[in-house]
């Protein structure tokens, strides 16, 4: 199809807000012309992304993979240490949603309400965020929604280690709860949900749910792929369209080559986090300061673009498990059968099969209690004040168990691990983004932020002791792999041990040197007894300092981003009003994580599905439209029932 010069609508950006945004809109009524215009390629029926759990491979930096973009800090951080941190983001149609990790969380209703804008509270929303669900789990609560086009389910398997690991978190004062997602639990663990379709095993993206299936019944739906916005055009303030570029500039010995797209009512930026500020700050809305530096146009002078980036903090640990447990290390390892079992295990049953899950089956979100707020120093201590105590729906901290190493296993031993991944939720840093020049192919100047506000070490530490614990109670425990923990001396009482003898004899039966002692360098762990009752391990000063460094060497994006283009009151920095409309500008609007103002305390996947659904109600509105809904049936999905499931057996 020959695509048209002037649309009414062009969305730049394929990620979830962006595919919400353009496909609601589309759908919503077949005269209108819709443009989708997004940097990487279409992921339409790619088995490397509707595969659940080879997911770990949409993060392999070989110079293959362009399913990504690494911005890395420009400038190494005193704060890590002397580290540059790397923020993978999306770059493909889809956005997060075709290479993420699944793992289905909500924010918490005061998230949402301290947005402290009109239309925006968690009562405002929950009408939305119902009706982008296809929920197709057990609920305990009456905050989900079930004909939606994004399916949600436990997927096609849960492992023995999941209930190991909500067992032992029971035993430290985590209590498990049926679902954790319902707005205002804030200390608890579940079986993690995924953005599974539990009847075809397949990931629940968003191009799938609101662009593909558009596209499949309407033609007024235009979709361009590997194409680059680099700059809004405007006809004084008002955006009239875009110039795109190829996203690969092979061609022309690197002169930009653009192609202008018109649009007749409205522009909606949704590159995301990292994408949309640069896209404005190319077009002439930004810093006046810096804009004038590179000789561009100053269109609108908005200090806040770029400013205030926000995101979760990961670190992980790893810990060896029972020869007999059941994890992906095999698979991921690269063992050829046991990849051919599992493969073909999902084509013939994909409903019930182990690929059909990202393997994160439990986890838990947690506050500290008094005692160990005491702990805590006094930089968290002021931002628990300010910021949680009087939010009993905020937790402090995630952790979730993988049943695999999540590692380069070439760097690894053999034998079987589990992953404890902890995710400090609403860190008090900031980091920042802003070009460096207007050409869109050179990297922009970025600030990852991470660790630059004391109070998140404090946090950070508590929880890796927390997972420890649970680690340490779960019944498939062997020993924990040292080369993945803080590096405590190795006479302190902290320092980690690695596996147990009986493990490693059990899984190198001939080998002559397994248990061969050598000081400090090799000394197998005693052999683990489930029965015994475990104490808490105690730290020291040193241990604590350990940990620290620890973090600071390691710490982690949790490709959460947010917050560059916040909606808030212009004199505050803001860039976008409660209608999302750009300080400033007419006909232009930002659709994305980084319209929030604060952070969102979950893995955002739900809230960019949220913002899309929000934001394309307001366009609707603008053009006097009323969406469609239930939205075009989701290819290869059965058609959602509209009912709440029961606890069927498969
Ligand atoms: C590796 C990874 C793992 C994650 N795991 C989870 C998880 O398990 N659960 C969860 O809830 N969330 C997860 N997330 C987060 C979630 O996917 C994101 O929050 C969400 O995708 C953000 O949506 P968005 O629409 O704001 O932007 P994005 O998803 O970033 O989409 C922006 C889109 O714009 C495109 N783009 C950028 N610049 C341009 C340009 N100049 N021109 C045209 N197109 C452009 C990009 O290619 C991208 O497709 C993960 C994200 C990543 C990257």
């Amino acid at each position: 199809m020959v695509h048209p010069q002037e649309v009414d609508v062009i969305v730049a950006g394929g990620g979830p807000a962006g595919c919400v945004v353009a496909g609601r809109l589309a759908y919503s009524d077949p005269n209108l012309k819709v443009m989708l215009i997004e940097g990487g390629a279409n992921n339409r029926d790619d088995p490397w992304v509707y595969r659940p759990g080879i997911f770990v491979k949409n993060m392999q930096r070989d110079g293959i993979n362009d399913k990504a973009t690494f911005y890395t800090d420009t400038m190494s951080s005193s704060f890590m240490r002397g580290r540059k941190s790397i923020v993978p983001c999306a770059n493909i149609l889809g956005g997060g949603s075709s290479i993420n990790f699944q793992m289905y969380t909500r924010a918490s209703a005061s998230d949402w309400d301290d947005f402290k804008t009109d239309g925006w509270t968690a009562k405002d929303l929950l009408p939305l965020m119902k009706r982008l669900e296809n929920y197709q789990k057990p609920s305990n609560n009456d905050t989900h929604g079930y004909d939606g086009p994004i399916a949600i389910s436990n997927g096609g398997t849960i492992t023995a280690l999941a209930q190991d690991f909500l067992r032992a978190s029971d035993a430290i004062g985590v209590p498990f709860s049926d679902d954790i997602q319902d707005l205002e639990t804030s200390h608890a663990s579940e079986i993690w949900a995924k953005y599974i379709n539990r009847h075809t095993g397949r990931r629940s993206d968003a191009a799938t749910a609101y662009v593909h299936s558009v596209m499949d019944v309407q033609n007024n739906l235009f979709l361009r792929t590997n194409s680059r916005v680099s700059r809004v055009i405007f006809e004084g303030d008002k955006a009239v369209g875009v110039a795109y570029v190829p996203a690969r500039n092979r061609a022309h010995q690197g002169q930009t080559m653009e192609t202008i797209v018109k649009a007749r009512k409205c522009v909606v930026l949704s590159s995301g986090t990292l994408g949309t500020p640069q896209i404005l700050e190319r077009s002439g809305v930004g810093a006046a300061d810096l804009l004038k530096k590179m000789d561009i146009k100053v269109v609108s002078d908005l200090p806040g673009v770029g400013e205030q980036y926000q995101d979760h903090y990961t670190t992980l640990s790893i810990y060896r498990v029972s020869n007999e447990s059941q994890t992906l290390d095999d698979f991921l390892r690269g063992d050829k059968d046991v990849q051919r079992e599992l493969f073909q295990e999902w084509e013939i049953s994909p409903e019930k099969a182990r690929l059909s899950s990202n393997a994160i089956d439990a986890g838990f979100k947690i506050r500290p209690t008094e005692a160990e707020l005491k702990e805590m120093g006094p930089e968290f201590n002021a931002l628990w004040d300010k910021y949680f105590k009087d939010k009993p729906d905020k937790p402090v901290m995630f952790g979730s168990i993988v049943s695999a190493a999540y590692a380069d296993h070439s760097l690894l031993p053999p034998g079987k691990y589990i992953t404890m991944f902890q995710y400090l939720e609403y860190p008090a840093s900031r980091g920042k983004i802003h070009i460096a020049s207007p050409n869109p192919y050179v990297e922009p100047s970025f600030d990852s932020g991470f660790m630059n506000d004391k109070a998140d070490f404090a946090p950070i530490r508590w929880s890796y002791k927390k997972t420890r614990e649970v680690a340490r109670r779960m019944d498939a425990f062997r020993g924990e792999l040292t080369s993945h923990h803080p590096h405590f001396h190795p006479g302190s009482p902290a320092a980690c041990k690695d596996i147990d003898i009986g493990t490693a004899k059990g899984m190198l039966p001939n080998g002559f040197t397994v248990g061969i002692h050598m000081g400090t360098w090799h000394k197998p762990g005693d052999t683990y007894d489930a029965s015994k009752v475990h104490e808490d391990i105690k730290y020291t000063e040193e241990d604590d300092k350990a940990i620290d460094d620890w973090i600071a060497d390691h710490v982690e994006t949790t490709w959460h981003s947010l917050g560059t283009c916040a909606m808030k009151p212009r004199e505050e920095g803001g860039v976008v009003d409660g209608r999302l409309n750009v300080f400033g500008t007419k006909n232009l609007k930002c659709v994305d994580l980084s319209i929030c103002p604060d952070n969102l305390g979950t893995n955002t996947y739900s809230s960019a599905l949220l913002v899309g659904e929000k934001g394309a109600d307001l366009v609707a509105e603008d053009l006097g439209l009323k969406l469609r809904l239930p939205h075009a049936p989701v290819p290869h999905a059965p058609v959602p029932k509209g009912v709440p499931a029961t606890q069927q057996l498969r």
